[in-house]
Order: C-alpha cells, then structure tokens, then sequence
C-alpha cells in the first residue's frame, strides 16, 4: 500500500488549506499527480486555459472564478456602503432568493459565521408564506439568479414585491438584484428601479461563484466582513497555481478522481470543520461538474455516525472535513519541501496507511478556492467538462409542460395510512402496503454500484428535516448502500444533473406532500403549490423516462409523514 499524503500550504506561521490521503487514496495521488505535473495543470489552469478538458469541451470562457479574490475586491466598498445605507433606514433583515449556485455559498459563509440570513429555495407553499410573514418594513431580498429566469427565484421575487406593496411600501427600495450582465431580470431590475443592481462576472458559472457578487453580496448585506474571505482565498491561491507535488488541490483531484477502481460514491463527512452545511456546497459542486455522461461521483453528505462510514465498501472514499488548528498544521518546518512557502508533501504519515481516506481542513475562502481547483482537475482525470449541466434542462422543460396544462401524473396505484402511492406497476411488483412497496424499490438497488436518493418536496422547517434524517439512516443500515438526501426542488439544481446525467445507478423515492396553502405568485396562473407539484412530477416522469426506478409518496398530514418515516425507521432496525 502506498504511504500516506499530507500537504498543506500556507504563510509561516500557520498551514490555510490542508489535505490528507491515506490508502488507496494516497495510491491515487503516487499515480495521477506526475502526468498532473508534465502537463502543467494547475498553472494552466490558473491562467484560465480552455484547452484543460480537450478540444471539443465547450468550456468557452467560463473560468473567470480563478482570479475572483482579485477581481471581485471592487464589490468590497460598494457592499459596505450599501448596508451602512439600508442599516441607517431600518433595513437589516435579509432574505435571499436564489437556487443552487446562487445561495449554497451565501449559506456556508453566513451559516459559519453566524451572521443571520433567511435562504429562500424551497416552493413548498407553507415554507414560502412564512418567509413571506417576516418583517417587511427591515426586509431586503437579494434576488440572485445568473440566468435572470429561474422559475423559483423569478416566483419569490414576484411573491415578495407584492407583498412589500400590499404592506404599503415602496417595494423597489427593497430588492437588490445579483445576475449576468444584459439578463432579462437585469432588464427587468433598471425598469423597476430596484435599489441596487450587481453585473456579476459572466465568466463564472453558479457552482463556482461563491467568492463572486452571488456568494458575496448577500453575505456583506447581512453583516458578514467578506474582505477576510477574499484575503483567505487570496494566500491560498499562489499554492494552487504551482506545478508541484504538493499542491493540495492536485491532491485533492487525484484522491477524488484516480483510485482504481474508482470510488464512486464520496462521503462528505463534517468532522468538526466549524463550516456550515459546507458539505452541502461541495455536493452541488462534485455532482453537476462531475455527473455527466454516464460518469460522475456520488456525493453523500453525512455526519460521523452514518451507517456508510461503518461499511464502507470497496468503492467508498470517505472525505472528513476537519478543523483546521495549529496542531494540524503539518509536518516541522524542518520538512518543508519549498523553503520560499510553507509547502510540503510528507510520505510518513504516522496514520493508518491502509485505511482509505481523506481530510480536508482550511479557511473559508481557502475551502472554496481549493475544491474549485480540485474538481476542475477532477473533471480533466475523469474526461468531463466540469463546466456544464447538460440534463437540468429536461426537467425544467418538462415542468413547463405541466405548468402549461399537461395532465399531473398517474392516480395513485393504492394508499396506505395516509400516504399515495405511485409508481410504475412493473416496480411495484405487486405491493399492497408502503413498507412492500418501498422494499420492492429497494430490491432494485444494485448491490456494488447502487445509491438510493431520498428526494423531498416539502416544507423544510418543522419536524421533517428530524424524522427524514433518521429515516435515512435507517434505510443506509439496511441496504448497505449509500443513501443521497435532497429537498425540493432545491436538489434539482444539485444533484439533479447527476441522477440524470451520471451513472445509472440510482434509485429514487420521492416525497411529497404538505399542508394546504394557497400562495399566488403575481402575474402566473400557478400558485406556490401548483408550482410544486408541477416541479416533483416532471422529475419524476424524466428520470422514469430515462429508466431509474422511481417510488412516489404523497403525505399530506404531519400525521402521514410521521408514520411513514416511522415506518422506514421500523422496517429497517
Ligand atoms: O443562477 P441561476 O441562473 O438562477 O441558476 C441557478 C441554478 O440553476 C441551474 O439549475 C443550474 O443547474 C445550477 O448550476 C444553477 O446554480
């Protein structure tokens, strides 16, 4: 087995990014990191060469996230300004609206700190009304959308507005607008005469934008001192531009990306990094660079007591995103392998070489800059462009289609204790009851390849979020097999392009479900709930029409989701 890695880079005084690979891990980074180094990777890449992913990839100009920590300094006093404005007129509560790349990074950086922000990525109704009732006159809403015409993001824009004007409020003073420059909400942002437009680089796609006006307009409004975070990924930056063996992010893409064979599924586990939901960014980025084509890796975001991290099989790479303290910062400086940078790859490791696994531990800006770099590398070892999202498409079209008057799906094949039931009847195999039914979904997991994704359309704040977590597990300890958790239709934006568009090894159990509740979106003739529905149902039918296996269940009580997940827990100890 191949000694253990440990690099780390940082100033003289302390290490600000750090990664370790051990077992087949650390054999991946002996094998992938010198062609890395021949072919000089990492410097192209921070030169923003187009060419990394081969001829054909269409990655045009979209590597403009690599110099963000210079480029997006600018936003730094503007940012300052306007929150001192909207502060001094009572304006401090901030509601974010934006899916997938336009919020996840806003989360983990105002989550880490501490700083309140309300993240607004749910169209389940209750959840939407109750963002609505919060206290308009201190409301400011970042709209963030690159595009300029996400359904969900264009839906709570327009939710909002009228309810700050139905409040007697001069709804435009509220809303600050982030997207691409000459996009329709641009437009739409000047004609209104919102408070304050952000032109983000077009150059940089939503999973990459973290360290851009999407991650950090949002985060300085709230209170957040974003300057630190562009210093953090501004001392990391020269490391992961070096052609050397010891740059952490050619580490971490070869760990990620060239065990053989390769481990599939990735277990995002928070070791106590002190980040929040940071595993929940990384899952976006790791699934839609990655997830195409029939290939791709499995995010499973987990904490250190899943039943996956028990059993890993040979196809697991557990991933523990640890603190980052003085104690782990590497080797003496006796071992340093750069004199100029503390820079050093150890082989000596006194850890469990056989063991496969991985740590990474940095700042926040550091994180963010890091795993940028390694699955863009990633994406070259495994012959993807990571730049794309090729299979989101299909489902917001088929949404579209239900939206436009398409009948929703099948009736449901029988109901038990509350809870519909739909599936195709060739998967259902005859199931009368919840439980056979979702045995007979679970028996079509492949025992080396197959992942279940538990996908949940309902409203995240209340009990759910408790009761779906054990259930997880539950259903984890019982197929011995990696169990992907996702609300919607916030995953769809995630993981989303993976179910399509990676491996075909997935199987998927929908929930769906929720209290009653009218919530219109102005200028629609679909409210929250329409939207919704119409949202799950166009998954559901594209991933079937693609031949994944897919369980429905509706759950329209507290009452119905409390027995089923009851009834996962159950069935499954
Ligand atoms: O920023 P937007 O254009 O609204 O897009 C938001 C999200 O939607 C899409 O579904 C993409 O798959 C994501 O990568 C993106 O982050």
């Amino acid at each position: 087995m191949s000694p253990a890695i440990v690099t780390w880079a940082g100033d003289e005084e302390t290490a600000v990014v750090e990664v370790s690979a051990t077992g087949a891990a650390a054999q991946a980074v002996h094998d992938a990191v010198p062609a890395l180094l021949d072919e000089r990777v990492a410097s192209r890449l921070a030169s923003q060469d187009a060419g990394l992913w081969g001829e054909d990839a269409a990655v045009g100009d979209r590597l403009g996230w690599t110099d963000l920590h210079t480029t997006s300094r600018e936003l730094v006093e503007r940012l300052t300004a306007l929150r001192e404005e909207l502060r001094a007129e009572g304006l401090d509560h901030v509601v974010l609206a934006g899916m997938g790349g336009a919020s996840l990074a806003a989360e983990v950086i105002t989550g880490s700190l501490g700083t309140p922000l309300t993240v607004l990525d749910s169209t389940a109704p209750t959840q939407v009304e109750r963002a609505l009732e919060g206290d308009l006159a201190r409301t400011v809403l970042v709209v963030a959308s690159r595009s300029g015409t996400t359904v969900e993001t264009d839906s709570h824009r327009r939710a909002f507005v009228a309810a700050l004007q139905a409040a007697g409020r001069d709804a435009a003073r509220h809303v600050v607008v982030v997207t691409k420059p000459g996009s329709p909400l641009e437009e739409l942002a000047r004609e209104e005469g919102y408070r304050a437009v952000f032109s983000a680089d077009p150059r940089v796609g939503g999973r990459f934008s973290a360290l851009s006006a999407y991650g950090l307009v949002p985060s300085a409004l709230a209170g957040v001192d974003v300057g630190r975070l562009l210093d953090e990924a501004a001392e990391i930056a020269p490391f992961l531009a070096e052609d050397t063996e010891a740059n952490p992010a050619l580490v971490l893409a070869a760990a990620l990306a060239a065990t053989r064979p390769l481990r599939e599924t990735v277990l995002l586990v928070d070791a106590g990094s002190g980040l929040y939901h940071f595993g929940a960014w990384a899952e976006q980025l790791l699934a839609e660079s990655l997830g195409k084509n029939g290939h791709g890796l499995v995010p499973v975001v987990v904490d250190e007591h899943a039943p996956e991290l028990a059993a890993r099989g040979e196809r697991t790479l557990p991933v523990l995103l640890t603190p980052l303290t003085d104690e782990d910062a590497g080797p003496e400086l006796d071992d340093v392998a750069d004199g100029a940078r503390r820079v050093a790859v150890s082989a000596d490791l006194a850890a469990d070489a056989d063991a496969t696994e991985v740590t990474v531990a940095g700042s926040l800006g550091g994180m963010f800059l890091l795993w940028q770099h390694a699955v863009a590398v990633a994406g070259r070892l495994l012959g993807v462009n990571p730049f794309d999202q090729p299979d989101v498409e299909a489902t917001k079209q088929a949404t579209r289609e239900f939206l436009g008057g398409m009948p929703s799906l099948e009736p449901p094949a029988f109901s038990d204790s509350g809870v519909e039931v739909r599936a195709p009847r060739t998967l259902l195999a005859g199931a009368r009851t919840v439980p056979d039914a979702v045995t007979a979904l679970l028996d079509r997991l492949d025992p080396e390849h197959g992942y279940l994704a538990v996908l949940a359309y309902l409203d995240r704040e209340g009990r759910a979020p408790d009761l779906l977590r054990g259930a997880r597990d539950s259903l984890a300890g019982r197929t011995g097999r990696p169990v992907t958790f996702g609300w919607g239709p916030r995953y769809l934006h995630s993981t989303g392009q993976l179910h399509k568009g990676g491996p075909r090894h997935g199987v998927f159990l929908m929930i769906t479900g929720g209290a009653p509740a009218h919530v219109s979106i102005p200028g629609r003739d679909f409210d929250f709930a329409e939207l919704v529905t119409a949202q799950a149902d166009a998954d559901a039918r594209v991933l079937t029409g693609l031949g994944r296996p897919v369980l429905r269940l509706r759950v329209d009580t507290p009452d119905a989701l409390a027995w089923l997940t009851g009834s996962l827990t159950r069935r499954t100890t």
